[in-house]
């Protein structure tokens, strides 16, 4: 893939949707923003590859590839991945996904206007000798949260990390993460709700924390623009923390910046003795520390619900 931003567009039979400038352009107000902003578009096609590209003029840090309307971003970063075609902080930001997957395959509502995005992760610095999975892969889903929490901060939006990995702003959901594994590649798709969010009837009852959008009438992040910002930030912090902390200390600075820290919640679906307690860490291994009638235990499952 080219080191820079293309749109897309697969030919004949290919899994990757057939998309052109304009239509994304048409998708939604923001993409037509989005669109405007990093033209001219450039139509470009190599017959060796099963998809053909639009380039675009303004340049990114990192190579991404948007695509259009997709089954989801992450099958498309796999594909782009078979096919030799993403490298590490390469990303897939899809306009719309008709099967968005979230946690244990629940379904992610996707229409155009929020961030649906793919990025292949690097491969990570290894633990202790004998360790078969390197200790940073084993917490990253709380490094990326923390990682998206920060990089809205730097945009000026303050969120919370609810464990392990569902991004709140006041008290509701604005985006969620699912980090997929194969062999020793790792896919962090992360999705935020940007412009919309599903309705209450949409989600599970007793087991979701309401959805909200980030947009306000003062502040309207455009998809690409943020998507932009998003990877580069993550790409210098990520390379600073994995360089300079140890795990532990990383997670000790991160517990009490969890939302509902120090707080009596509710685990929904968790272990059965721990029904309801309060957070008061995280294990070095990122379990959430939840203590209940003076002893402490350890929650690797379940919702956290607030009270
Ligand atoms: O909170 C969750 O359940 C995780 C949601 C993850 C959604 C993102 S959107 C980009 C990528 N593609 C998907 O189908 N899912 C992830």
């Amino acid at each position: 893939m080219i080191k820079r931003i293309t749109i897309i567009s697969g030919k004949k039979d290919s899994p990757i949707p057939k998309v052109t400038p304009e239509q994304l352009f048409q998708a939604h107000p923001l993409w037509a923003r989005d669109i405007e902003h990093f033209s001219p578009w450039n139509s470009e096609d190599a017959e060796y590859r099963t998809y053909s590209t639009w380039l675009s003029g303004a340049r990114a840090g990192r190579p991404i590839a948007i695509c259009g309307s997709c089954i989801s971003s992450i099958d498309v970063a796999w594909r782009l991945n078979a096919l030799e075609d993403l490298p590490e902080w390469g990303s897939v930001l899809a306009v719309e996904q008709n099967t968005g997957r979230g946690q244990v395959r629940r379904e992610w509502i996707s229409p155009p206007g929020n961030i649906y995005g793919t990025i292949k992760w690097p491969s990570l610095p290894t633990g202790a000798p004998g360790e078969v999975r390197p200790v940073w892969t084993r917490i990253l889903p709380l490094v990326v949260g923390y990682l998206v929490c920060r990089a809205l901060k730097d945009i000026g939006i303050e969120t919370q990390l609810k464990w392990p990995n569902d991004i709140l702003k006041d008290g509701k959901k604005i985006g969620g993460i699912l980090i997929e594994e194969r062999g020793s590649v790792i896919m962090v798709g992360i999705g935020l709700n940007t412009s919309s969010a599903p309705q209450r009837d949409k989600l599970r009852p007793d087991h979701a924390v309401t959805a909200t959008k980030i947009n306000t009438d003062d502040m309207q992040l455009g998809p690409l623009e943020t998507w932009i910002q998003l990877i580069d930030y993550f790409k210098n912090q990520f390379d600073a923390i994995v360089s300079t902390q140890d795990p532990e200390d990383f997670l000790k600075t991160l517990a009490d910046q969890l939302v509902w820290f120090g707080e009596e919640v509710r685990i929904v679906d968790g272990p059965k003795e721990v029904s309801v307690g309060r957070i008061c860490g995280l294990c070095p291994d990122g379990g959430l520390i939840i203590e209940k009638d003076g002893i402490k235990h350890e929650v690797y499952s379940g919702s956290v619900m607030p009270i």
